[in-house]
């Protein structure tokens, strides 16, 4: 059973560009307030919803979130930054390797501890090749990232190129959540040019103008987080900008 990833490249292979809504579980939250958000974010056309942190996300907290955006209908995802993050009342994970991490744990340690709870919990495993660019965000810290050099779309070409060799469906061109920049335009050009990944690009997206060029640019897939939490009118324009390029 792949139905998320059926959805997802159904989506892609029919020429559409995909949103994703980040909701971070370690934010305050009122099931009120996240019911409000994920009905406003469906109605706009975001295509999934993606839950996940780099710190403090209890497993019950990753549930409760999970199991309020479900009542959507959309596909909700786990976007771990560790296995705190999983949680059986998701429907998949992005079974991610920080493919440009120096630290051992997140190139290999997390998905041996975490393989066994995926295939309990029954998540979707969805093969990610993750790629931090900047230094200075929580998840770069965490992940003790390797940053890319931004001039260099040939650097992070070769990660993707090696992790689609290693039989990842999906490549993740991360800026960081809160990021002041957005990744290049370059990076997902190239990836989506050389590479048959399907390309999910996050982290400082903060208008349409700049989703549109992303999704312009080789993005299948752009996440938004920081912006849904701080304007959500703005982050329905940005939706309607995917889905109108
Ligand atoms: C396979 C499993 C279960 C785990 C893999 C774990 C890996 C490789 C994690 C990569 C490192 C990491 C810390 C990723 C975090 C990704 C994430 C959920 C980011 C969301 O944004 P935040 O970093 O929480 O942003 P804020 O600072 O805005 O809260
Ligand atoms: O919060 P923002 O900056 O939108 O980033 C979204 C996502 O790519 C973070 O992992
Ligand atoms: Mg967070």
């Amino acid at each position: 059973m792949r139905r998320v990833h059926e959805y997802i490249s159904g989506k892609i292979a029919r020429g559409e560009k995909l949103h994703f809504t980040l909701v971070d579980p370690d934010k305050p939250f009122t099931r009120e307030g996240l019911e409000k958000t994920a009905r406003l974010m469906a109605e706009a056309g975001t295509d999934a919803f993606l839950i996940g942190g780099s710190i403090g996300v209890t497993p019950e907290e990753a549930g409760e979130v999970a199991g309020v955006l479900k009542e959507t209908g959309l596909p909700v995802i786990v976007f771990p930054g560790n296995i705190n993050c999983l949680t059986p009342r998701a429907d998949a994970v992005l079974f991610m390797v920080l493919m440009n991490s120096n630290e051992p744990y997140y190139l290999m340690m997390a998905q041996v501890v975490a393989a066994p709870l995926v295939k309990k919990y029954g998540l979707e495993p969805l093969p990610t090749g993750y790629i931090v660019v900047y230094p200075d965000t929580a998840v770069s810290h965490m992940g003790r990232v390797q940053p890319i050099p931004v001039g260099k779309p040939e650097v992070v070409l070769a990660y993707a190129l090696a992790g689609e060799m290693m039989g990842f469906k999906y490549i993740y061109l991360e800026a960081g959540s809160g990021s002041q920049q957005t990744v290049p335009l370059s990076f997902p050009a190239m990836v989506k040019k050389y590479t048959s990944l399907i390309t999910i690009v996050g982290g400082g997206i903060r208008s349409p103008e700049q989703a549109r060029e992303m999704v312009r640019s080789g993005a299948d897939v752009l996440v938004t987080g920081t912006i849904v939490e701080r304007d959500p009118e703005l982050a329905v324009k940005i939706v309607k900008a995917v889905k109108s390029p």
